[in-house]
């Protein structure tokens, strides 16, 4: 099966300091990956560059099989994101946020609608298109970051330490939410966190450390790759 995306080779800089250092690694369709790393492993890093904020020194990114160098229009329209703030409108309506961003993307509005109308009743939020925002609960807010983060279809859907602030309950209907996705519809998710608990249920973890790739693979192979016990324990001896 074809790759929905590739990073290859990364490195990063600041000054002295190398935040990315070589990464590399493939996502396949229908999987939810957990990328899990201590604070400074670089997680942050590696999204800035996913999404375009800035180059990588070195190394290159295809997405949908468009180089984020040579083609980053294309790439980046491949790309949905949830970022670990919160960046809707709180005086805008569900419906006027998500219509805003289907524009930013260049969707016809009657498909825009069309997809507004079915994203947000499958989620539990059919009844809430008109309230302004600010009226939502955080984990409600997080639903409708997921809905515009899918509006335009992505091939990859990024996720940066999404459950940040979210009640037990919240986190586990996102997770849940998102699980549901890459299984009806074969969406591919890299799912940045540090919290191994999350990993649980995830197809594949990758964990990473100083810049690099420590491990990778279904959780319990990367439990054993680390040294055993539960993946936990295993993390936290690993990035000691
Ligand atoms: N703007 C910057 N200037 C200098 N060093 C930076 C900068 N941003 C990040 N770093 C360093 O690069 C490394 C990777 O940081 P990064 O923020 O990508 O890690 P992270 O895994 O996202 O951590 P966190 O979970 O704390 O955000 C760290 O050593 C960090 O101190």
């Amino acid at each position: 099966m074809t790759a929905r995306a590739a990073v290859r080779g990364l490195v990063k800089r600041y000054g002295e300091r190398v935040a990315l250092a070589g990464l590399s690694f493939t996502l396949e369709p229908g999987q939810r990956v957990v990328l899990l790393g201590p604070n400074g492993a670089g997680k942050s890093t590696l999204f800035q560059v996913l999404t375009g904020l800035f180059a990588a020194d070195e190394g290159d990114v295809e997405v949908a099989g468009h180089s984020l160098r040579r083609a980053p229009a294309r790439a980046l329209a491949e790309i949905g994101v949830v970022f670990q703030q919160m960046s809707l409108d709180l005086d805008l309506s569900v419906r006027r946020n998500l219509r805003f961003h289907a524009a930013l993307h260049g969707l016809p509005s009657r498909l825009a609608d069309a997809r507004i109308a079915e994203d947000c009743a499958a989620r539990g939020l059919g009844a809430d298109l008109e309230r302004p925002v600010r009226e939502l609960s955080g984990g409600n807010r997080r639903k409708v970051e997921l809905v515009r983060a899918l509006l335009h279809r992505p091939a990859l859907l990024l996720m940066d330490e999404p459950t940040v602030g979210l009640d037990p309950k919240s986190r586990r209907e996102l997770l849940t939410a998102i699980d549901a996705d890459v299984r009806t519809r074969g969406s591919t998710v890299l799912w940045a966190t540090h919290l191994v608990e999350e990993a649980d249920g995830a197809d594949r973890v990758l964990v990473l450390h100083r810049g690099r790739l420590l491990a990778d693979g279904p959780p319990p192979a990367v439990s054993s790759a680390l040294g055993g016990g539960s993946l936990e324990d295993a993390f936290l001896a690993a990035t000691a």
